[in-house]
């Protein structure tokens, strides 16, 4: 089947190269230009495991194509797919305007009968608005149907998620257009659920604001612990030995960051309110998110007061670990709290620096090791939970600081490590702290 992808981002370049692994002859189109001449020579603009492998080898094959061309693109394309972004805006409501742009690129370019789907996230009633624009630009005698098929991956894990996904959604009021987009995904052999287009665009947002508040809560749970004494790793541990609770997404932190629950949050609270519905339990979700974007902070001046002058190893930038994407990663808002309080930031990430500096800039420094940002720091935040920070030789670390002392913002070191230190100061989130050697 000939498929074309608008937009080669997480979701777009994550979707072309998965279906043409499964045989797909696929386009990908981007206005970037700069995008485009890197993945034509084999490169991936984004830092996605096993991304690259897969898109030089379905490249050589010759089933996936990049090009800046809308034209040379949907010329025989059975399906066209919609992965542009839909960024926030200042009201909270999802930006349409590159989806209105890739829709008037359709319309543009639109030879024969089509099936357009939406990727993108976007708020109930888009599709319909979009079906609009094309009808209204594009060719008398072409047709074409719209199906709502959202999106579910995770970066860091965007190959496996799209390949081993749990479900794939088909939002659609025309049953030809419905059988041709399953015809697509069948060889990944995913269960299918059919709705109607306005179900599938509330599927998504509604898993995004129930999996951060998953998070919020078990936040709340995680504050509420470190105060009563209760260790919140055998709460979640107890809890999630429920079915009916699940595992998943009990891992207390500073907040959950990223391209998507922040904005896909505000973006529903945004449609509820719109439609006079009050989500109060959502904005609930958000203000606790707030609240522990800004803990080690706060655990480090009731520590140590006053932080003017004091020297913050920052340990991760990255929203979280598997990814180089600084979009409203928790590190943004710490640094920047740290920084007006006068604190000297030195942060360390594997692979999220270059994208760190664009936003931050020389506002903090970046080092490029782990003992090169805590040599003489008088804490160590761990903000990202990457392996190469659980494996520390935290005993070694630890001296070369000028005070010991780790907040863990992701409960991801490991007791035995801690307690082979000679001194230490250890406080994670919702646990009790270890303090070893200290007088
Ligand atoms: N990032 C994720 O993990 C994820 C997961 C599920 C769903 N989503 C949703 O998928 C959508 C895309 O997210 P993303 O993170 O991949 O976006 P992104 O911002 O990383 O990439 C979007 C790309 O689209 C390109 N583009 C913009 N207008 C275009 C046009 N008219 N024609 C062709 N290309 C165009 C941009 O140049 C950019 O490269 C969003 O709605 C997002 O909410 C994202
Ligand atoms: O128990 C947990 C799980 C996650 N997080 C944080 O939550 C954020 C999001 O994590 P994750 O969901 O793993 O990453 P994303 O790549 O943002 O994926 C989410 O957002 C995507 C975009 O909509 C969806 O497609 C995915 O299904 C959804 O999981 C990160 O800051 C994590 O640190 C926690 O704090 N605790």
């Amino acid at each position: 089947m000939k498929i074309a992808v608008l937009g080669t981002g997480y979701v777009g370049l994550s979707t072309g190269v998965c279906l043409s692994e499964i045989g797909h002859n696929v386009i990908c189109i981007d206005t970037d230009e700069q995008k485009i001449k890197s993945l034509r020579q084999g490169i991936s603009p984004i830092y996605e495991p096993g991304l690259e492998n897969l898109l030089i080898q379905n490249a050589a094959a010759g089933r996936l194509l990049f090009t800046t061309s809308h034209r040379e693109a949907l010329n025989g394309a059975e399906i066209i797919i919609i992965a542009v972004g839909t960024p926030q805006m200042e009201d909270g409501g999802a930006n349409l305007s590159y989806i209105v742009q890739a829709a008037k690129d359709i319309a543009a370019n639109l030879v024969q009968s089509s099936v357009v789907v939406i990727k993108s996230t976007v708020p109930v009633g888009t599709n319909d608005f979009i079906k609009s624009i094309i009808e209204e630009h594009c060719n008398e005698s072409v047709s074409f149907n719209m199906v709502s098929n959202p999106e579910f991956l995770r970066q860091g894990s965007a190959v496996m998620d799209t390949m081993q996904a749990d479900r794939i959604i088909i939002g659609s009021e025309n049953d030809e257009a419905a059988k041709k987009v399953q015809e697509m995904y069948r060889p990944l052999n995913v269960p299918f659920i059919l709705t109607s287009i306005r179900s599938a665009e509330m599927i998504k947002y509604a898993s995004n604001a129930f999996l951060a508040t998953k998070i919020s809560f078990i936040n709340e749970v995680a504050n509420l612990c470190g105060v009563v004494g209760a260790d919140v790793k055998d709460v979640a541990k107890g809890m999630g030995k429920d079915k009916r609770i699940g595992e998943a997404f009990l891992q207390p932190g500073i907040g959950y960051g990223g391209s998507c629950f922040p904005k896909d949050v505000k973006a529903l609270l945004h449609t509820a309110n719109l439609n006079g519905v009050h989500f109060s339990l959502l904005k609930e979700t958000v203000a606790i998110n707030d609240f522990q974007q800004e803990l080690l902070v706060t655990k480090a001046i009731n520590r140590l007061g006053d932080l003017k002058g004091k020297k913050v190893a920052m340990l991760g930038l990255a929203f979280k670990p598997e990814t180089d994407d600084m979009r409203e990663a928790p590190s943004i808002k710490i640094a920047r709290s740290l920084t007006k309080l006068g604190a000297e930031v030195v942060a360390y990430d594997p692979v999220a620096v270059d994208n760190a500096k664009n936003i931050l800039g020389d506002t903090i420094r970046f080092a490029s090791t782990v003992r090169e940002a805590a040599v003489n720091a008088d804490a160590v935040f761990i903000v990202t939970e990457w392996k190469e920070f659980r494996l520390l030789d935290l005993k070694t670390l630890m001296t070369t600081m000028r005070r010991p002392i780790v907040f863990d913002g992701r409960n991801c070191l490991e007791e035995d490590r801690i307690r082979e230190c000679k001194k230490i100061e250890y406080y994670p989130i919702g646990r009790p702290a270890i303090v070893i050697g200290m007088t």
